[in-house]
């Protein structure tokens, strides 16, 4: 059945798809949430690094929290990690 088909009143189990999927946007919701908090996290040490002289970046401390994030996830963790160090980067179109 492809998914235009899909009735949106399916269940799975004991719980139908509209239940899930708010659960899925609660967690999306925090999800981005957590980004925000992340993000400014990551900004105050850039800041304090930058005023003391320091780089902005610092590529090896991001290899690994890409590998932390391949580990989970393969190719698509890399993927991911990549979209988060450039939201928290503060990059100008993130
Ligand atoms: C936050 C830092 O600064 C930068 C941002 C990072 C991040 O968002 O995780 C990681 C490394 C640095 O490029 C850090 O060094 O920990």
């Amino acid at each position: 059945m492809s998914l235009i088909s899909m009735p949106e009143r399916f269940t799975d189990g004991e719980v139908d798809v509209c239940t899930l999927r708010r659960r899925i946007d609660v967690i999306d919701r925090d999800i981005i949430e957590l980004l925000h908090a992340r993000r400014k996290l990551s900004r105050q040490v850039q800041h304090g690094r930058t005023d003391t002289g320091g780089p902005r970046l610092v590529p090896a401390r991001e290899a690994e929290i890409t590998e932390t994030y391949r580990a989970s996830f393969g190719t698509a963790g890399n993927t991911l990690a990549s979209a988060l160090l450039r939201i928290c980067r503060g990059e100008p179109d993130a």
